[in-house]
């Protein structure tokens, strides 16, 4: 599996240690984003990560900002993606079961290390359900290919 990790000023420690526990976990990642915490725009960051999911170059994406609402906001304007801003592993288990989230986000000034990695852990373990589910992520898809519902 190959991920993509991305992140802003805000959350350049929290990345390093997430990006080191995937990497124990044998997964491969590709770090974008900064390594640095001059003011970054994390648009640019969202926006990178999610283009390397939705083109099949990673399986899925962990974004980071302060909040984790600005990067997946910008992630979220990519067809095919669905960016699922978690701060507890209940949310993110069903951000993969429910909803075929294929990427996670939380905040470096929300989350501490070591909830961080749980989110991550438990959407990373969590599988698609599929069925019932399949047919409401279909229709967030419609309303992405066509900015309508034709059952509405
Ligand atoms: O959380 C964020 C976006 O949702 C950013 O990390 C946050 O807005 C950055 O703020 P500042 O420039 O004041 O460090």
């Amino acid at each position: 599996m190959k991920l993509v990790i991305a992140n802003d000023h805000a959350a350049v420690d929290l990345k390093f240690a997430i990006l080191e526990h995937l990497k124990e976990r044998g997964i491969e990642v590709v770090n974008i984003g900064t390594d640095t915490k001059e003011r970054y725009q994390y648009p640019l960051a969202g926006y990178r990560a999610a283009k390397m999911v939705a083109s099949g170059e990673a399986d899925g994406g962990v974004l980071i900002c302060g909040t984790g609402i600005g990067i997946s906001l910008a992630a979220n304007k990519v067809k095919g993606i669905r960016a699922a801003v978690c701060s507890e592993p209940y949310s993110a288990k069903m951000a993969r079961e429910h909803n075929n989230a294929n990427m996670i986000a939380f905040g470096a000034r929300v989350v501490g290390e070591d909830l961080a990695k749980m989110i991550v852990d438990s959407w990373l373990d969590a599988k698609f359900q599929g069925g019932r589910h399949a047919e409401r992520v279909a229709l967030i898809d419609e309303i992405e290919e066509t900015g309508e519902l034709s059952c509405e």
